[in-house]
């Protein structure tokens, strides 16, 4: 640990979300920053311990948490963490859920001065309301909101986009993969060889691995990319006059075949996917043989104002075929500036480890 950050106070933070990324967030803390950040409260979907004056440490938080016998209670919550920033605490609420409910709270969290720290894409791709509400309630109090993971999980996709802004230059386009899920699977099911893995089969790995959202049909909708499209396009001035529309306002190709779309369980979904790979394996023959791969793209296009999330095709030697690997994100930065080279941020971009990387250094950002 650098000698400022053991020198800086403490700060207060609360954990809502101890899934994959929660619980490898809570163990970073607990391993690289214990004496600088103090967690207070930890909230699964069942329990919740209120940790004030307990030594929490990687081996113990979760039987602390299972064993506490009290129901979570946002509201409580709310209201003890208020009272502690009105003491002069610097109090963090970190959101590591995907839950709409939790994200209608971020302009509470912050009119009452709590920072808001999150991966969950919800708030900043819902409708145009919510959206303005955090941002005013966050000016008006000075509390602050930071979501990089919410874009290519730990990579600096937000920051370096606002960066780009901030210094004046002028964003044209922004294109790339931009889901990680995506990214596996077309990684591994179209290739330049002819044939494959099944689709069922990638997607499974995929779920397995961690990259998928909770139900992967959220991802296998598209829906996950045109969120991030919208978070994205609200940080470009030239699309955000007006603010943009919401996730669902963005020109989306669905691969969730029709007759699984109501499925809202996501063992059922994954146990019927094998019932369509006859269909998508003649998608990757359709493209092989035009010598070309499958990929799933986003675009914000600022000078034709176009948003998508799509499913493309690209020649064997074409980057997005060759560069990627892995759950693999990349995002190519068209500005002014760059000219006719863009701006390229890429790396994994979904997975337990870079993602709570990502909203710890949000953290330190903060600090
Ligand atoms: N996994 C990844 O690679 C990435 C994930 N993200 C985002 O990070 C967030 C977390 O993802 P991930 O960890 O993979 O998902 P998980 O499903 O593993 O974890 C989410 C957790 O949130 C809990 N939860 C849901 N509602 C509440 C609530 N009201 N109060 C407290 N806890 C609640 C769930 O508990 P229970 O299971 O009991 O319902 C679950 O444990 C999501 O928003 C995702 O989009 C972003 C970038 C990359
Ligand atoms: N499900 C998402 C997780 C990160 O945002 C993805 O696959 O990219
Ligand atoms: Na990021």
């Amino acid at each position: 640990m650098s000698p400022a950050v053991a020198a800086a106070p403490k700060c207060l933070v609360a954990v809502i979300g101890v899934g994959l990324v929660g619980t490898e967030f809570v163990n970073q803390i607990l391993t690289h920053l214990p004496s600088f950040v103090k967690i207070v409260a930890l909230s699964s979907s069942k329990t919740w311990l209120n940790s004030s004056n307990a030594d929490l440490t990687p081996a113990n938080w979760r039987s602390a948490l299972s064993t506490s016998g009290i129901k979570p209670d946002l509201n409580t919550l709310l209201s003890q963490l208020s009272e502690k920033a009105k003491q002069g605490h610097k109090v963090v609420v970190v959101d590591n859920t995907s839950s709409d409910a939790v994200a209608a709270l971020y302009p509470q969290f912050l009119k009452e001065g709590l920072n808001v720290i999150t991966p969950n894409k919800r708030a900043f791709s819902a409708d145009q309301s919510l959206y303005r509400e955090i941002v005013e309630s966050s000016q008006l109090s000075g509390a602050r909101f930071l979501n990089e993971s919410t874009v290519g999980a730990g990579l600096p996709v937000i920051s370096t986009l606002k960066d780009l802004v901030a210094t004046g230059d002028k964003v044209k386009k922004v294109e790339g993969v931009f889901s990680g899920t995506m990214s596996y699977i077309f990684n591994n099911f179209s290739t330049s060889q002819a044939g494959g893995p099944s689709f069922s089969s990638v997607v499974t790995i995929a779920r397995e691995k961690g990259y998928t959202e909770p139900h992967p049909a959220d991802d296998l909708n598209g829906a996950d990319v045109a969120r991030k499209v919208t978070i994205l396009s609200r940080c470009i001035p030239a699309l955000a006059s007006g603010l943009p529309r919401g996730y669902k306002d963005v020109n989306t190709t669905s691969l969730v075949p029709s007759q699984l779309a109501e499925i809202t369980s996501g063992d059922e979904f994954i146990a019927r996917l094998p019932e369509f790979d006859n269909h998508f394996a003649s998608m990757r023959k359709t493209a092989h043989d035009k010598q070309k791969v499958i990929r799933y793209v986003g675009v914000v296009d600022v000078d034709k104002g176009e948003m998508k999330a799509s499913v493309e095709n690209y020649p064997f030697d074409h980057p997005f075929a060759t560069a990627l690997g892995g759950s693999d994100n990349i995002f190519m930065f068209h500005t002014e500036r760059y000219g006719a080279r863009p701006l390229i941020v890429q790396g994994a971009g979904a997975g337990a480890a870079v993602t709570a990387m990502g909203v710890l250094s949000d953290l330190l950002k903060l600090l």
